[in-house]
């Protein structure tokens, strides 16, 4: 059976993806010309292996179209219910480092907790006029860290495809939820991560599509294995 893995074709974590491979002993080489969307690994006969853009990897990891992939955790997630019943996280990379936050403006200088937001949710609409607004790519993961972790159901969320972080001042959003690395972008819209707002520490992973076929197939372990051993 051929193993397909699908790994990114642009983007920030390509070029410590094709490392990890040239590490594991299984240096990629690309089918065709350079701009082929398709690879093989120089010494391993039956892999296959497609080039995609990060949350396509995630979405293709789930319907079962690839057996493995690297992107990022926060992708996988979002991506998908239940994730650890659909796939395996089978190797954490060390790159790709991304925490989903939930930020709120500076000036609110009483809020620093969920619960503080949670105070604030409760009669937003009383002093306000409408629901505190969430602005976030991540509908599932704010919804279940708000409404199943936390507790907290007044609240609307708005779809940001971009600049997420400007959502407050912009006036379309009263706080957010997006991922941040350094920190920057958020310290120059006048944002703080609530103390207890870590939602996920994501960062690049090997990640197996739970499949049947997998079961006793050697390939599948020498795989995990050989990343695994680069780490
Ligand atoms: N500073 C950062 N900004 C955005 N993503 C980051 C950052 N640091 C790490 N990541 C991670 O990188 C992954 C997204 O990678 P990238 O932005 O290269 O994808 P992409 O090629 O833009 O994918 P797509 O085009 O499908 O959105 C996510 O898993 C994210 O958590
Ligand atoms: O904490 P920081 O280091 O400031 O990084 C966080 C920012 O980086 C990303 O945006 P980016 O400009 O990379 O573009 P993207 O949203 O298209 O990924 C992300 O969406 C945040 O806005």
């Amino acid at each position: 059976m051929t193993i397909t893995i699908a790994l990114p074709s642009k983007g920030r974590m390509k070029d410590d993806c094709s490392a990890v491979f040239e590490r594991a002993g299984m240096p990629i080489v690309a089918v065709g010309n350079d701009r082929s969307y398709r690879g093989r690994v120089e010494s391993l006969e039956g892999v296959e292996i497609a080039f995609l853009s990060a949350s396509e990897i995630s979405r293709e990891i789930g319907n079962g179209s690839v057996d493995f992939g690297i992107t990022g955790e926060d992708l996988v997630r979002e991506g998908m219910a239940e994730a650890d019943r659909r796939v395996e996280f089978c190797a954490r990379l060390g790159f790709g480092h991304a925490d989903v936050v939930v930020a709120v403006p500076e000036i609110w200088l009483d809020v620093d907790t969920m619960a503080d937001l949670g105070d604030v949710a409760a009669d937003f609409r009383a002093r306000h006029g409408h629901r505190l607004t969430v602005a976030t790519k991540y509908w599932r993961l704010t919804q279940q860290f708000f409404s199943s972790q936390h507790g907290i159901q007044l609240y609307r969320i708005v779809e940001s495809l971009g600049a997420t972080e400007g959502a407050p001042a912009a006036g379309s959003a009263d706080i957010i939820v997006d991922i941040t690395s350094t920190g920057s972008t958020l310290r120059a819209n006048h944002l703080k991560i609530l103390s207890d707002g870590i939602i996920l520490r994501s960062e690049a992973c090997l990640v197996r599509a739970r499949k049947e076929s997998h079961e006793g197939d050697p390939m599948v372990q020498r795989i995990i294995s050989a990343v695994r051993s680069a780490l």
